[in-house]
């Protein structure tokens, strides 16, 4: 067992930071070419990442006691606006209340309630893009993605208070390092820009304040979104104020993860013409299984966030190594999805590695895993199913231009460069 931090670059905090933030996947790789399988990067803040990609590395943290491997304090930067209560937030004892209350609005049988109000959202989408000249598919799927979360989630309907919502929630999910600094000190809320992002924020909040009140007064036992759910199993133990929470968090941690999945999904297809024709075929036969394929192998290519961190609250030996408490354990999706070990051919577009016997612990985690594994995994990929059968059923698609976007760090988050340009044309 070495007691050592694992190598890591010798360059400043800040520098190792900007190129984080800003050529992530590029650095990542580089230094494992450098480093081997696990390395340290030193990040602002005194925070010291040890990366981890290989399989038996990653099954080690996602199968450590969450009293040790604290993934709320990870994302404690979020909880200015996902607030106190939240299931992303807390850790231990207070996380795991929060996860069994939600756990029944994400199992097999509620997602299958959810699925004919995604398949006319998708397809009211879908309508609407442009045919036979270039358009960002991306911008298209953001929109998609919210109003399945305003109204699936939320059960919110048509009228002014879901009007209203609409475009503030848009500047909610706009989060970037300035507006997160905001957060970090709420002095600063009383000046320009974070002024603006405070107010939204009040103002979401109020909203939503007013839709809990009138769902609370209503008779919900037949409806099904997850608001109304978790009134009906939980209403009376939860207080408005841990509702609201959880709802915020949902959105933020659904809305735009799904909405880039989805335009590198199309990005993807559009440059495969034989993909393409077999995913239109799953479209038209009504192949749910296959058009998860497609999604999953998307979700394997580019992930969408690349570092699922646990904080360690005492001394740790992992992946060989004795670490202080206080360092932060982060398997990373990029390194771990393109490792030809465990990946034939990893740069291939190929869906059929998710049909039949499932992938080896630990080599494909675009969710994450253990206890802390994404609650709305099933969600997303039966929501980002209904979109592709909607557009695939309709369209053939080539791309704008041929050369692949790349991924550009956005926040936590890697989207195509610009947008996934695609062309859709009507199936003849
Ligand atoms: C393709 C889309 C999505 C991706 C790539 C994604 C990815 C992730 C990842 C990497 C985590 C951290 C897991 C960990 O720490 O082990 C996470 C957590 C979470 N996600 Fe997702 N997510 C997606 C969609 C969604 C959706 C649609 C929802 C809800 C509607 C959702 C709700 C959550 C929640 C509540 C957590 C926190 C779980 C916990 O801490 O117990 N996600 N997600």
């Amino acid at each position: 067992m070495v007691t050592a931090l694992p190598p890591g670059s010798r360059l400043p905090a800040l520098i190792q930071t900007a190129l984080f933030m800003t050529v992530r996947p590029h650095l990542l790789r580089r230094m494992r070419r450098l480093h081997g399988d696990v390395f340290t990067v030193r990040l602002l803040g005194s925070k010291t990442v040890v990366t981890l990609s290989h399989p038996s590395h990653i099954r080690e943290v996602f199968a450590g006691t969450p009293a040790v491997f604290h993934a709320g304090e990870g994302n404690e930067i979020l909880r200015p606006v996902m607030g106190p209560h939240s299931v992303m937030i807390t850790d231990e004892d207070e996380h795991l209340r929060s996860r069994k209350l939600l756990m029944p609005a994400f199992n097999g049988a509620a997602l299958r309630g959810y699925g004919d109000m995604m398949a006319d959202l998708a397809e009211a989408n879908v309508g609407t893009w442009p045919t036979g000249r270039p358009f960002e598919v991306h911008e298209a799927m953001n929109e998609v993605t919210l109003e399945i979360i305003l109204r699936v989630v939320f059960g919110m309907s048509d009228g002014p208070r879901l009007t209203a919502l609409r475009p503030r929630i848009r500047t909610l999910t706009d989060i970037n390092p300035i507006t997160a600094l905001g957060w970090s000190y709420p002095a600063l809320a009383k000046l320009p820009p974070w002024r603006g992002s405070a107010d939204n924020l009040r103002e979401v909040d109020r909203l939503l304040y007013e839709e809990i009140t009138d769902r609370r007064a209503a008779d919900v036992t037949a409806r099904r979104d997850v608001l109304s759910r978790l009134l009906s199993v939980a209403g009376t133990d939860l207080t408005d104020a841990e509702l609201r929470d959880q709802m915020i968090t949902l959105l933020l941690a659904g809305h735009e993860t799904t909405a880039t999945a989805l335009a590198w999904t199309f990005h993807d297809l559009s440059r495969n013409e034989p993909v393409l024709r077999k995913a239109q075929q799953a479209a038209d036969t009504d192949d749910e299984d296959y058009l998860q394929a497609v999604a999953k192998e998307a979700l394997r290519r580019h992930p969408i966030i690349q570092n699922v961190p646990r904080v360690l609250t005492e001394h740790t030996a992992i992946a060989g190594h004795h670490l202080p408490a206080g360092t932060i354990v982060a398997p990373n999706t990029t390194l771990a999805h393109e490792d030809p070990a465990h990946h034939e051919a990893p740069g291939e577009f190929r869906p059929e590695r998710f049909l039949g016997k499932p992938l080896p612990l630990g080599t494909w985690i675009p969710f994450g895993g253990g206890v802390r594994r994404c609650l709305g995994a099933g969600f997303s990929l039966k929501e980002m199913a209904a979109v592709l059968r909607a557009a695939l059923t309709r369209y053939d698609l080539r791309p704008a231009r041929q050369a692949p976007e790349f991924a550009k760090p956005r926040n936590i988050t890697l989207i195509p460069s610009r947008g996934a340009r695609i062309i859709a044309t009507p199936r003849g």
